[in-house]
């Protein structure tokens, strides 16, 4: 039996199903809360095109476009043809794919709903049936409502054609970006930062960048949240039975002592996974890596070679490039946002010295800085003067655990006599390299590859990492409240600072999220997903 409304109203079997929102009259338009529909492949002619809906009125729309009595078994694809609902003409032959709830899916678990109405009545008990109805199906689908797919041939006419019939269809609308997933989460089948990776998914552009998406829709996150959760529970059942019950009744001994231990042990881990600092981030929106050095060193002929693209003029003038130059490119399966600047030297006109303060400027953000040279000329005072103010600096730090990481890279290694190399022990350690032969150019992808990891951290391996500042704000947030956790004061000031860290955690997951920081989430998906 169809669920929505036709599962609702009894109808003679001699009378006409009306079906086209246009012609359609009475009960039929009163399906209760809105059916999306929308293509959910990409735009454009393909082989095939998915189209889908999510909502109560699924069964119905799949209905009237197959003009099938009974629904096609769930789950599985079947060959169907599609036809407009009221002209009745044929749009294409289809898989139709349709994915009831479990609780009244008669394939699954032969129920079967069937509910006689009086008209009279209808607008007071319908909204009531129909919520329970709705309560108990659904579940078995992306959205956690009926749901319904469509595989049309990919032509736009086709596809055209199935998306008007569907929106002659009584309860159904086009979705809007992101409304799918939005579902999902309001039905409780992704969480928060499930609904970001599956995002990420959809925008990975890297390997990288891929497989931390993946551990992030797979809820590794969500889990290790929960997991921190259930630890902060428990330390308030037990703080809150010690204020209700006091220290004379039958408690346990050393309760108080073992929620100090975890909630310090909680302290230890969530320190930790903070001092990831952005490697989930810079994994996510690319590592900055910043290429500076002296006029001349051949700083734009390594970025057109690493970017493989023109991406800026080599000439042999000094001070040809002034404004810093951006270009998103996969190093080693890593996003990096690789920057061309100006080549910094004292001295030169008005607009290359802005060219060099922006340069400078560049620096200070970089991840990762390829300090460029020219090996055939390092005793120039461009040289030295990097040597000493940009160099010397970041070598002197290099302990630091946040600090920029510098390869420092001799050029032009062609231009040197076998007979007089440039490495010097005066150096601090470099890789000598040609943008002109390539020689050396191994070597450089090698050790980016290795600083690449350190910046953005291996989502293959370890815990998984925090791929955005809210989830640094919540997972901050909770630690400051753990910092206020102090038994040997007030119990119920105690309990107050675990509540807040608990919150701290499901707003991390979704649970209490406020509006507008769903719309920003949601935004970043298409139409169809
Ligand atoms: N022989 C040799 N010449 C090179 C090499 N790399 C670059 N050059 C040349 O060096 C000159 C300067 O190269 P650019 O890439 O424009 O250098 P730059 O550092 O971007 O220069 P500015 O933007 O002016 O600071 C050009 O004539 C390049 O062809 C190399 O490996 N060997
Ligand atoms: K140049
Ligand atoms: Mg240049």
């Amino acid at each position: 039996m169809w669920r929505g409304l036709s599962a609702l109203v009894t109808r003679p079997a001699s009378a006409p199903l009306r079906l086209c929102a246009r012609c359609s009259t009475g009960a039929e338009s009163l399906v209760p809360g809105s059916t999306i529909f929308a293509l959910s492949s990409g735009q454009g002619r393909c082989a095939i095109a998915v189209i889908r809906t999510s909502g109560p009125a699924s069964g119905l729309a799949l209905r009237s476009l197959t003009a099938l009595r009974e629904p096609p078994p769930a789950r599985s694809a079947c060959l169907r043809l599609l036809r407009h609902p009221c002209s009745g003409e044929p749009l294409d032959r289809s898989l139709v794919l349709w994915f009831p709830g479990e609780g009244s899916d008669p394939g699954a678990h032969g129920v079967c709903v069937r509910v006689s109405v009086n008209l009279h009545q209808s607008a007071r008990v319908l909204p009531i049936v129909l919520t329970m109805l709705f309560a108990i199906q659904g579940p078995q689908s992306f959205t956690g409502e009926d749901c319904m797919e469509l595989h049309v041939h990919g032509g736009p006419a086709v596809v055209s054609g199935v998306l008007q019939a569907l929106g002659s269809v009584p309860g159904l609308r086009p979705a809007k970006a992101g409304e799918f997933t939005r579902r999902a989460f309001a039905h409780g089948k992704l969480s928060l930062t499930e609904v970001e990776g599956l995002a990420d998914l959809i925008h990975a552009e890297t390997e990288a960048q891929r497989r931390q998406a993946l551990r992030q829709l797979d809820g590794e996150l969500s889990q290790l949240c929960q997991g921190w959760a259930k630890t902060l529970t428990k330390a308030l059942a037990h703080v809150e039975a010690y204020i209700d019950f006091g220290e004379d009744d039958n408690l346990e001994e050393g309760v108080l002592e073992q929620v100090d231990r975890d909630v310090r042990a909680l302290e230890v881990a969530l320190s930790s996974h903070l001092r990831d600092a952005r490697r989930g981030q810079r994994l996510r929106s690319g590592a900055n890596v910043v290429v500076a050095g002296p006029p001349n060193a051949g700083k734009s002929s390594l970025v057109n070679l690493l970017s493989q693209k023109p991406v800026s003029i080599v000439s042999p003038e000094p001070g040809t490039t002034r404004d810093i130059l951006e270009t998103p490119v996969d190093l080693a399966g890593f996003p990096v946002l690789l920057s061309d600047t100006a080549g910094l030297r004292e001295g030169a006109g008005a607009v290359e010295q802005e060219g060099v303060r922006r340069a400078r400027q560049r620096l200070e953000q970089a991840d990762i800085i390829l300090g460029m040279l020219d090996a055939s000329d390092l005793a120039s005072s461009s040289s030295c003067s990097f040597l000493d103010t940009v160099v010397a600096p970041l070598v002197a730090q290099s302990h630091d655990s946040g600090r920029q990481r510098l390869l420092l890279l001799l050029n032009k290694s062609d231009l040197l006599s076998a007979n007089a190399p440039a490495s010097s022990t005066a150096l601090p350690p470099h890789l000598l390299l040609s943008c002109h032969t390539g020689a050396g150019m191994d070597a450089l992808l090698q050790a980016l590859k290795t600083e690449l990891a350190a910046v953005c951290g291996d989502p293959s391996t370890g815990p998984p990492l925090l791929t955005r500042a809210r989830h640094q704000y919540h997972l901050q947030g909770c630690l400051d409240a753990l910092g206020r956790f102090q038994l040997t004061t007030d119990l119920a000031l105690a309990a107050e600072a675990l509540r807040q860290a608990r919150r701290q955690l499901s707003h991390l997951t979704g649970g209490g999220g406020t509006e507008e920081i769903l719309d920003l989430i949601f935004q970043d998906f298409c139409v169809g997903k």
